[in-house]
């Protein structure tokens, strides 16, 4: 079976890649829609879109064309993958894209399973976990573009879609895919319209992987991939699938654009090795010689024989409200980091280490990269891609993801 995946972030997406990848299935991920160039073959694509705080129709315009190009490639279930923390706001995105998708497909029925347990984020009657705390108090709720202030899944998805959400507790999982199958049939048949899984481990995650084989669209974070996979390539049958080996020493730069708790950690540890810049918000906005100090700055950084940092983090609760709170200062940032990583591509960077989702999108449609191929994964849900066509790697890191040495324990995996 062929695996389809709509990403609605290019960090998202390589942590589903990786996931994929490392549960034995061939997979590439693209940036954006490919075009007709576009010839490799796989068994799961992974669709990198920049669709989760954009207008909501222009996420579902972008998820549609995806979906018509995934069905085009063969793909029989479609994957629509957010993120694990379901960020999102009341008017969407991942509640019009979901409809949208379930309409083109002719179904009237998909699960929710943001869970991802190895990286802490549970469900529980309902209620989305990160670590120990409710997702509303993890940190989360000061997102700068989609701060989420309740953990309740279904009623975040009824805020913003058209239909009803059902949960489906631990209990249910417990008794195996067979149960789990007939209670998902049995909510259907209620007029739920989504089934919010409970998930508390990888069993369940392999469990409700069994029992959605056959539905065609499903939702979810990256752990949901890894328990489809895990279905698909029984233990015994799993191999290595990864093909972009391991980025090489060279030129390397870090960016870091999230504001998540994880990022301020990392940058907080980083900065203590290696030289640093802040990226001061507002001068992205006023100054037009910006980006040439920052041009200049990096480059001399780098033939000192170092690996810059330049970062926007700030801890969330920090942000000068309401002008740095505004989507308009965080595309700002997202437009600098873009330009500045082209530039530097021209001046012979090999390696770009970016931390945030939306930050990692715009660095990469700078950089005009089509397609990647996964490689070795840093830390969960974090692997080095390889651009296909050139020396050319990225480690495209979730805000929230990898431990706080992070930056250093990337560049651990130079050959
Ligand atoms: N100091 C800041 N003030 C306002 N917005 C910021 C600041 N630093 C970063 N941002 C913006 O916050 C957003 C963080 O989102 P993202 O890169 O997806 O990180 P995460 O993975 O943590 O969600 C980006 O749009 C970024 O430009
Ligand atoms: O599911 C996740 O947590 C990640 O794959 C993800 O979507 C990352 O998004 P950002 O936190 O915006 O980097």
């Amino acid at each position: 079976m062929n695996i389809g995946v709509i990403a609605d972030d290019f960090t998202g997406a390589t942590d589903i890649a990786g996931f994929l990848v490392t549960n034995g299935i061939r997979t590439i991920q693209t940036t954006g829609i490919p075009d007709e160039r576009f010839e490799a073959e796989a068994e799961a694509y992974v669709i990198s879109l920049k669709s989760r705080s954009c207008p909501a129709e222009e996420a579902v315009h972008l998820s549609l064309e995806a979906l018509h190009w995934l069905r085009d490639k063969g793909c029989e279930q479609i994957f629509f993958k957010y993120c694990s923390t379901f960020d999102s706001t009341t008017k969407g995105n991942i509640g019009p894209v979901t409809d949208a998708l379930l309409d083109e497909m002719g179904e009237e029925f998909t699960i929710l399973c943001p869970a991802l347990p190895v990286n802490g984020r549970t469900l529980y009657r309902g209620y989305l976990f990160v670590g120990n705390q409710l997702l509303s108090e993890s940190g989360m709720q000061h997102h700068p573009v989609t701060p989420m202030r309740d953990s309740n899944i279904a009623r975040l998805m009824e805020q913003q879609s058209r239909g009803k959400a059902g949960n489906v507790y631990v209990e249910v999982l417990d008794k195996g895919p067979s149960a789990l199958k007939r209670e998902l049939l049995s909510l259907k048949e209620k007029g739920i319209r989504y089934a919010v899984m409970d998930t508390l481990n990888q069993g369940h995650l392999d469990t409700i992987g069994a029992a959605v084989a056959d539905l065609p669209l499903v939702t979810g974070g990256s752990g949901l991939a890894a328990g489809i996979a895990r279905n698909l390539h029984k233990e015994g049958e799993k191999r290595s699938a990864g093909e972009a080996g391991r980025p090489k020493k060279g030129a390397t730069v870090i960016i870091a654009g999230s504001c998540s708790k994880a990022t301020n950690r990392q940058v907080a540890r980083y900065r203590e090795k290696a030289p640093s810049q802040f990226i001061d918000a507002l001068r992205c906005r006023t100054d037009a010689g910006y980006l040439d100090e920052l041009y200049a700055w990096t480059t001399a950084a780098i033939e000192d024989g170092a690996t810059p940092l330049l970062y926007a983090t700030k801890q969330a609760s920090e942000l000068e409200k309401p002008a740095y709170a505004s989507q308009d200062v965080g595309r700002a940032i997202e437009e600098l980091f873009g330009k500045l990583a082209s530039r530097l591509l021209g001046a012979g960077v090999k390696n770009f280490i970016v931390a945030g989702g939306e930050t990692a999108g715009k660095v990469v449609q700078s950089l005009g990269l089509s397609a990647f191929f996964i490689g070795p994964q840093i830390d969960p849900g974090v692997p080095w891609v390889r651009a296909v066509g050139q020396e050319l790697y990225l480690a495209l890191k979730s805000g929230n993801f990898g431990s706080d040495d992070f930056f250093v324990k990337a560049q651990e995996f130079f050959v």
